[in-house]
């Protein structure tokens, strides 16, 4: 584990337990990151340099930098490419921001060649307007491995502009087949179900509980990149659940491009179960909720959201309720859960269960008939058969798909009139 300082500048207008807060979010990223903190500081801003770090400030950073030895020096705050330049100068070491962090984790999680390209693109991305100005610096002064540039050229920006086009052809092409994918498994009849919520909140530990079955789950932010989705049965409905990536409060765009395809898994499905990790804040909880449907405000289509509020077992129950009751108008239909003790999952697929788009459930009569058997066996896959009596005829009381159901009369007249 490498060793890291993280600063924290304090944002104005912002009370001192919001600035706090902040710091504990860099924190955990850091951590996420791997990265071992041994020291972190707030530092006021100059009033007068309102948009610089103040000398002064830079050089308290500076001293601490040289009597502890980091690796790196993580900021809060997003710092221009000047900025990175003087800092590192000064306290002879890598200095990066917060959406640098989010980059290297992401890029040391990326499994799938897809997810790679991603993380590679919102870097070029966070690169391209800096491209100029790093070049520029650089030239300055010899400065070998700026910002992880070993050598470079005037041609920088336009190198990195075709890379940039490369990635982003080489994605649409493969945005398409997974496109197709999705609606391949929707008109087979699976209900799409997606987690979502604030990293961290337990979407990946409740995944596995749900469908029983081991997917990676650390005590770690963003231990999912790409989607990662299987077949769940809901009280006899077969339905696909995506595991999503968790969202960061302030996500810049360069950033949330990097993880359109997980967010496409939330957009498109017919359920989004919003989980909520209610042993934080309350107002912690308020505002990670607040920017989650402000998230989800603009792209939802029709889906229905319910809230697994998560993590029941570290709570009273007397404070549970409290809670539950500040943030009822913030968590539409909410079941508490445990997805490490278990607790409440059967309740939360019940409300699962009666939000699922609708059913039809019918007595269908065939003759005996080979036909009527490939009938039979393509009912028993597109829907539940609750009986199936073999006489002169095949009596079956099946629950489909209300397009299952009308294809199923069809062939039910077709098959009898013969
Ligand atoms: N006490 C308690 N801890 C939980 C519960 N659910 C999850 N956790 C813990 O919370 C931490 C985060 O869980 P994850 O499932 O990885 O969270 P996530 O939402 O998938 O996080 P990202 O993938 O980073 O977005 C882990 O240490 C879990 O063990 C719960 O119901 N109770
Ligand atoms: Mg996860």
């Amino acid at each position: 584990m490498k060793d890291v300082i993280l600063v924290q500048r304090r944002i104005p207008r912002c009370s001192e337990s919001e600035n706090q807060r902040k710091l504990a979010e860099l924190r955990e990223l850091a951590r996420a990151g791997n990265y071992n903190v041994v020291s972190e500081v707030i530092q006021t801003r100059n009033p007068d340099r309102q948009y610089q770090v103040g000398k002064g400030k830079a050089e308290e950073v500076a001293e601490l930098a040289l009597s502890e030895k980091p690796a790196k020096i993580i900021f809060y705050n997003p710092l221009s490419v000047t900025q990175v330049y003087n800092l590192s100068e000064m306290c002879k070491c890598e200095v990066i921001d917060k959406f640098q962090l989010i980059l290297e984790i992401f890029a040391s999680r990326a499994t799938t060649r897809r997810s790679r390209m991603q993380v590679e693109l919102a870097k070029l991305e966070y690169e391209l307007p800096r491209a100029r100005k790093i070049v520029s610096l650089l030239k300055m002064e010899e400065r070998p491995g700026f910002m992880g540039l070993g050598g470079y050229e005037d041609s920088y920006e336009q190198d990195v502009k075709k890379r940039i086009s490369r990635i982003k052809k080489e994605l649409s092409t493969g945005q398409r087949d997974s496109e197709n994918l999705r609606g391949y498994r929707h008109s087979k009849g699976f209900s799409l179900l997606s987690l979502a919520g604030y990293t961290n909140a337990g979407k990946s530990t409740l995944f596995r509980s749900l469908v029983d079955e081991n997917v990676e789950v650390e005590n770690m932010l963003f231990t999912t990149l790409s989607p990662t989705t299987r077949y769940l049965n809901i009280n006899g409905r077969w339905t696909l659940l995506t595991d999503t990536v968790g969202f960061i409060e302030d996500l810049p765009h360069f950033l949330v491009d990097a993880f359109r395809s997980t967010l496409e898994d939330v957009f498109r499905a017919d359920i989004i179960l919003l989980v909520v990790d209610i042993s934080e804040p309350v107002d912690v909880i308020r505002k990670k909720l607040a920017v989650s449907h402000e998230i989800f405000w603009e792209q939802l289509e029709k889906a229905t959201i319910i809230s697994a509020i998560n993590k029941a077992d570290r709570l009273s129950p007397e404070e549970l309720s409290s809670r539950l009751k500040s943030i009822a108008y913030l968590a539409p239909n909410p079941v508490v859960v445990s997805a490490k003790t278990g607790e409440g999952l059967d309740e939360l697929k019940d409300i699962i269960y009666s939000h699922l788009p609708e059913w039809k459930r019918f007595t269908l009569e065939l003759p005996m008939s080979g036909e009527s058997m490939s009938a039979v066996s393509w009912l028993f896959e597109e829907g539940i058969v609750h009986s199936i009596n073999y006489g002169n005829t095949v009596v079956m009381d099946v629950e489909a798909r209300n397009e299952v159901y009308h294809k199923a009369r069809s062939l039910e007249k077709r098959l009898s009139f013969r």
